[in-house]
């Protein structure tokens, strides 16, 4: 089974989703306000899973727009909800919007500008460091194609102690996340935090789409 796409599939639909977390992710309530984000702005979760981070956006009065492959994760996180679902498909996706929230049921690569509408910021905990090396390259130039210059956000990834492992969840370094973003995103690293038991190091990043013009150095 090589397909990646099937590989996530198998996962949630065997539950072996170790990655997804009860609570809001502690360093996206510490520091989101300081992306000064105003309430009503329209937040991407680029591979959303059913995390209760989005919940957490959409209560600080954001918009919220999650994109994810699998249907399973979407349905839990709308069941898991008070407010009534509204369900319509549109091509390759299907949508599921509940009260601030709106699910795109469908491919992150296929998810296009006119889908999401006018973003402001983006929110991105597990999604890149999800994805092999070469897909990363893709998804850092899709990201920059669909946030707008101005737009801000939040990116969090991951280094194991011992170096290099097979992934998920990949190792992504300092040195990567430049290489990645920096012709499209002004990069800014605010803080690096060990879990000693995992053998891991969480780095948070603050990224900020670039206008035309700004290319990084
Ligand atoms: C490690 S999980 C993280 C989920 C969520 N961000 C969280 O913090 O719980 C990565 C998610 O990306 C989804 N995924 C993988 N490839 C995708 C793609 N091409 N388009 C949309 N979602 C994808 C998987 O199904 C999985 O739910």
């Amino acid at each position: 089974m090589s397909d990646p796409h099937e590989q996530w599939l198998a996962r949630w639909r065997e539950g072996r989703i170790g990655f997804h977390l009860a609570e809001p992710h502690p360093r996206l309530i510490g520091y989101w306000a300081g992306l000064g984000l105003a309430q009503g702005t329209r937040i991407l979760v680029p591979l959303c899973g059913k995390t209760p981070d989005m919940r957490w956006l959409a209560a600080q009065g954001h918009e919220v727009i999650g994109v994810e492959l699998a249907s399973e994760a979407l349905e839990a996180f709308v069941a898991e909800g008070d407010l009534p679902v509204e369900y319509t498909r549109e091509g390759d996706f299907e949508r599921w919007k509940q009260g601030r929230i709106t699910l795109h049921g469908g491919d992150f690569f296929r998810f296009r500008p006119a889908m999401a509408g006018e973003l402001s910021g983006f929110y991105d905990r597990a999604a890149l460091i999800a994805l092999p090396p070469p897909t990363r390259q893709r998804y850092a130039l899709h990201l920059a194609q669909l946030m707008p210059p101005g737009s801000a956000g939040l990116l969090i990834a991951l280094t194991h102690a011992g170096g290099p492992a097979q992934g998920p969840p990949y190792a992504v370094d300092e040195h990567e996340v430049r290489r990645l973003f920096e012709a499209n995103f002004r990069c800014e690293w605010l803080r690096s935090d060990e879990d000693v038991e995992r053998g891991m190091c969480e780095h948070l990043w603050r990224l900020v789409r670039r206008g035309p013009g700004q290319a990084g150095t």
